[in-house]
């Protein structure tokens, strides 16, 4: 497909120039956007033109923490802390994984997310390679890590680089570099990743202080909160995505702050796993890059970004009890452009002339979205991901709902 012609919709530019822009048009030619305005382009010579009567397009959410062959452990370890889930479910079955099954994993991860407006996803799993194919095949964008726990790392960092050359001429993949957790790797391996990511240029995708237990046992053990300990290794000195933060103490979040390391808020996981709330408005406030995440399906129990969206918005204001509070717009960006900075693009996030055309159009002709008295609102707390009619990546049209074409 080479150009796109969308016309008469409601854009949400996610720009904070530009903002909502009614009966705008936008041209897609390759993989960027060329035009987004309201004025109409002269010809209608495209291969693809998308009447936007009723519909709303948007930038592609952007789920910036996930575990996506987890699909296969959707349903199998409920109602269990993270420790316990971990530990005695999920690792042990996670042993016994092979390639193909991450193969099979990521196909039902990556048509979950295109249904469901993701466009791009920064994982953390294992034979990351195998889920690099899927997501070319199918046309998402992915950000892949084979994550390093335990004694893993020199096995690891083979297969990075394996893999990094199997994909260095494709545009949608790329890769951070991801030791597990401070509970799962040796200072020793921490600082080796630190060193590894340094002089590889690469960003680090790391979990941090997601659990009570996390926090405690690491004061206990070093005399150091998991974020003061984890900067002792060297590891924020890299461009850093911490998944979660749940447990954060003020000196904690002055340490994000000085290291810029953007921050990915999980709050469904974080709910179901009963790890508690992540001071989320405390790092808006100071100025910290707050993305969103589903984390795995296993303990969400989906990739649904819409959720995750709604969840985050409500969750903070009853906490706070300041309604607010992570409002609509603060949400969707966290889901969008926050993502996008977060995992290194400049260029992505947004609806703008020059950027990645990644972008998704919802049906707003249903009940559960009338009346559209704020399309912004209505993305945020009434909108499902089975409104997403089309998924674009990188300019390709990889999603169609009337077709569940993928
Ligand atoms: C070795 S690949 C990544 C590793 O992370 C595990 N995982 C999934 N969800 C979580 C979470 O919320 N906290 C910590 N670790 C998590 C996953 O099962 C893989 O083993
Ligand atoms: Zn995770």
């Amino acid at each position: 497909m080479g150009n796109i012609l969308i016309k008469n919709i409601t854009a949400v530019t996610m720009s904070d120039s530009s903002g909502v822009i009614e009966n705008a048009y936008i041209v897609i030619n390759g993989n960027l956007i060329e035009y987004i305005g309201k004025e109409k382009p002269e010809t209608e010579d495209f291969d693809y033109v998308i009447d936007g009567e009723n519909k709303v397009v948007m930038p592609g959410l952007v789920n910036t923490h996930t575990h996506l062959a987890m699909t296969l452990l959707r349903s199998y370890a409920d109602d269990m802390n993270l420790q316990d889930w971990l530990f005695n479910k999920i690792f042990p079955f996670e042993d016994k994984l092979m390639a193909d099954d991450i193969l099979k994993g990521s196909e039902i991860g990556v048509d979950e997310m295109l249904a469901g407006g993701t466009t791009c996803f920064n994982d953390m799993y294992m034979f990351q390679a195998e889920t690099g194919r899927v997501a070319l095949k199918k046309g998402i964008r992915a950000v892949l890590s084979d994550c390093v726990n335990f004694d893993g790392y020199d096995r690891k960092v083979k297969l990075m680089e394996t893999m990094a050359e199997e994909f260095k001429n494709e545009d949608l993949i790329s890769f951070t570099f991801s030791p597990h957790a401070i509970y799962t790797c040796s200072f020793d391996v921490l600082k080796k990743c630190s060193d590894y990511a340094k002089s590889n240029d690469m960003s680090i995708h790391t979990h941090l202080a997601e659990t009570q237990t996390e926090f405690d046992d690491c004061v206990k053990e070093r005399g150091m909160t998991p974020t003061e300990y984890m900067e002792t290794t060297g590891i924020f000195d890299s461009p850093t995505i911490a998944a979660h933060c749940v447990c954060m103490t003020d000196n904690d979040l002055e340490i994000l702050k000085k290291h810029n390391v953007s921050v990915v808020h999980n709050p469904i996981s974080n709910l179901k796993l009963a790890s508690g709330v992540a001071p989320i408005t405390k790092m808006i406030d100071m100025g910290i890059n707050v993305a969103l995440g589903t984390d795995g399906a296993s303990s969400n129990n989906s990739l649904d970004m819409f959720e995750e969206m709604k969840v985050a918005a409500i969750l903070h204001k009853g906490i706070t009890l300041d309604p607010t509070v992570m409002n609509a717009w603060t949400v969707l960006k966290m889901a969008t452009v926050n993502g996008a900075k977060a995992l290194g693009f400049d260029n992505l996030g947004v609806l703008k002339q020059g950027y990645l055309a990644d972008m998704i159009i919802l049906d707003f002709n249903s009940p559960h979205l009338m009346p559209n008295n704020n399309t912004v609102s209505n993305l945020v707390y009434a909108a499902k991901s089975s409104d997403v009619e089309y998924t674009i990546v990188n300019g390709k049209l990889v999603y169609n709902r009337q077709t569940k074409d993928r």
